[in-house]
């Protein structure tokens, strides 16, 4: 007996020293980048979780610019040189769309039939004369979001959402429609989780519906802090004419991701839409997407019961043949809706591609959370900027009265306020914690700016992270402090040579970073136009450094705040002046 057990402990232990090498272990090829020294097992994982940015920044000074770094078994080689971003996007052989087809299977379960394709002509739709007409309607929704806010009435609608959900909970029926439609129906019970999602919604509301909350010291992403019902009744339905509290991301929410919201899927009829609101799918976005990066990796959903709860309320979409024909319903849904019932993608599919598009789009909200905290952080920010913004509406304001004044922006107008600009800059190079990733589709000898030749293995990853660029400090004098004017008429230089990209943000391929800018840029316009806000005493937060891999890093914990709506303030309206020789000139420049 004792001999048996001897022989299956010696043919497990070959095993694992087999599996070791054949998927661990790696022996450098000639002219292959060195590899960073980390764990026998889990490789570089508990460094990169700890600090990445730290980590790949004292393994650049050890190893150079370009080295090999492994996640268990993955192997990615990181390009930590800034001079050869723009080599990197060119190279035929790293390709993304591997990268893509990772996360629409893992994490949207589901497959783009011809992406390359799709993405290439719906990028399309919010560039060009798109980009214009796309911020025109977005400007729309903002301005409808501000005013329901001052009014008190997004207050009320809130309220009502909580009870749409209600009643909803109340008239579940075991529908199929719904099974079918959720987008991690990993397990055949889907209808009873989406029941429990919104009875937990419910149970929760009970909770916050408390005259004074206390302040929230849960994460912006976690569930315990609901958007949809944490309101104070004392509150619900009055104007903003006096301060009003709320939590940060509860505010940006109501401003900022509803426009946004109703900008990509256009406005149902009102009052008929259970639980395809903006509120509802903001709240079930943030908790399906704190799994995002180990969906993504490919561990099962099942693990994750509140992603899969989630995922049954997301997947609680109007069919596509009505999303189209709603109000304002962007180019880009009609366009992408379109090719995919073309090409015989089902209603599921369509459905997971929606939310691919707002899990794109929900980037341009986490940044606008970080420029409403930065600039109630210090008060020297919000002066600077204030004092800009105020400048350039009194340059443009028309009207004899008070009540009648009224500014008119074009995309070039937004674009071209320095403070505004190197502020958003700022928040990008401070909240960026994205990896710019591609896989090698086979060996290739990649050679840096600098003249330096590092092969390639088939099969591997291969990235540049910018993150690492960003908090450089040979690039960046004191990189741990936010200035909100670093980049005002400023060059930066590495290693001699001028950067010619300072900060990726947006990765070489986002066909939404023109639309994303300008959105975020009015936002900030109209918001200092139209309120005062300030952070509640002792309130402070920061980057979850945790999150690094995310494209925009969350906050570690989301912070009181409160705020008021200006007396009069300035009409501003967005112009579309797509069509006008200067416009074009300028289209092209960018
Ligand atoms: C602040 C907001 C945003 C950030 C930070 C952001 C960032 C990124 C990044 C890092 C990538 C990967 C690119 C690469 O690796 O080269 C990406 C891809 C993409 N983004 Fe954005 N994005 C934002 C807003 C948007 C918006 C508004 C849209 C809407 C059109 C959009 C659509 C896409 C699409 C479709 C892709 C995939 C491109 C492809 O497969 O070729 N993004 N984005």
């Amino acid at each position: 007996m004792a001999n048996i057990v001897t022989a299956v402990l010696g043919f497990l232990l070959l095993g694992l020293i087999a599996a070791y090498f054949k998927f661990l272990y790696r022996k450098l090829r000639p002219g292959e980048p060195p590899i960073a020294p980390g764990h026998w097992f889990w490789g570089n994982c508990i460094q990169f979780k700890e600090h990445a940015v730290k980590f790949l920044l004292k393994t650049h000074a050890m190893c150079g610019d370009v080295f090999t770094v492994r996640f268990l078994n993955q192997h990615i080689t990181m390009v930590l040189d800034i001079h050869s971003y723009e080599r990197f996007s060119r190279e035929k052989n790293f390709d993304f769309h591997a990268i893509e087809k990772q996360v629409n299977r893992n994490v949207f379960q589901y497959e783009l039939v011809n992406s390359r394709k799709m993405i290439r002509e719906a990028g399309q739709k919010v560039n060009g004369r798109h980009l214009f007409s796309s911020m025109e309607n977005f400007a729309q929704n903002l301005t409808e979001a501000f005013k329901e806010t001052i009014s008190g009435e997004a207050d009320t609608q809130a309220s009502s959402n909580s009870n749409i959900l209600k009643a909803d909970a109340a008239m579940q029926d075991q529908s199929e429609k719904v099974k079918k439609l959720n987008i991690l129906n990993t397990a055949p019970s889907a209808t009873t989780r989406n029941n429990s999602a919104i009875n937990d919604i419910n149970s929760v509301s009970s909770v916050h519906q408390q005259p004074s909350p206390a302040p929230s010291l849960a994460s912006p992403d976690d569930t315990t802090s609901d958007p949809i019902i944490n309101i104070n009744n004392d509150t619900i339905g009055q104007k903003v004419s006096s301060w009003h509290e709320d939590d940060l991301r509860n505010f940006a929410s109501r401003i900022f991701f509803s426009p946004l919201f109703y900008s990509i899927f256009g406005r149902g009829v009102k009052g008929q839409e259970k639980s395809f609101q903006p509120q509802v799918f903001h709240k079930m976005f943030d908790q399906f997407h704190k799994y995002f990066n180990f969906l993504w990796l490919g561990v099962p959903p099942q693990l994750f019961p509140e992603a899969v709860k989630a995922g049954a309320v997301l997947g609680q979409q109007p069919h596509s043949g009505e999303m189209v024909k709603r109000d304002g319903c962007s180019e880009y849904i009609k366009f992408a809706t379109e090719f995919m019932l073309k090409h015989g993608q089902t209603e599921r599919e369509i459905v997971s591609h929606n939310l691919v598009f707002l899990h794109v789009n929900y980037n341009t909200f986490r940044v606008v959370y970080w420029c409403m905290y930065k600039l109630m952080e210090e008060a020297g920010v919000m002066a600077a900027l204030k004092a800009e913004v105020d400048e350039v509406i009194e340059a443009k304001r028309s009207g004899a009265t008070p009540e009648e004044a009224v500014a008119e922006f074009t995309a070039d107008d937004i674009n071209k306020m320095p403070a505004v600009d190197s502020f958003l800059k700022e928040i990008f190079r401070c909240m960026s914690g994205v990896f710019m990733i591609r896989k090698v589709l086979k060996d290739t000898s990649f050679t840096t700016e600098s003249g330096a030749v590092y092969n390639m293995r088939e099969g591997d990853r291969v990235a540049i992270y910018p993150p690492a660029f960003h908090y450089d400090p040979e690039i960046y004098e004191d990189p741990e402090t936010f200035k909100y004017d670093r980049y005002i008429d400023a060059t930066f230089y590495k290693n001699g040579k001028e950067i010619k990209h300072p900060v990726i943000g947006f990765g070489s391929l986002c066909p939404g970073q023109k639309l994303a800018i300008l959105e975020i840029k009015w936002f900030i316009i109209n918001l200092i136009n139209s309120f005062k806000l300030e952070l509640l005493d002792g309130e402070r937060t920061m980057p979850n450094i945790n999150m690094y891999g995310h494209e925009i890093l969350p906050p570690t914990h989301d912070v009181r705040c409160r705020f008021l709506a200006k007396e009069k303030p300035v009409k501003l309206t967005y112009f579309n002046n797509f069509g006008t020789a200067n416009t074009h000139r300028e289209e092209e420049r960018s």
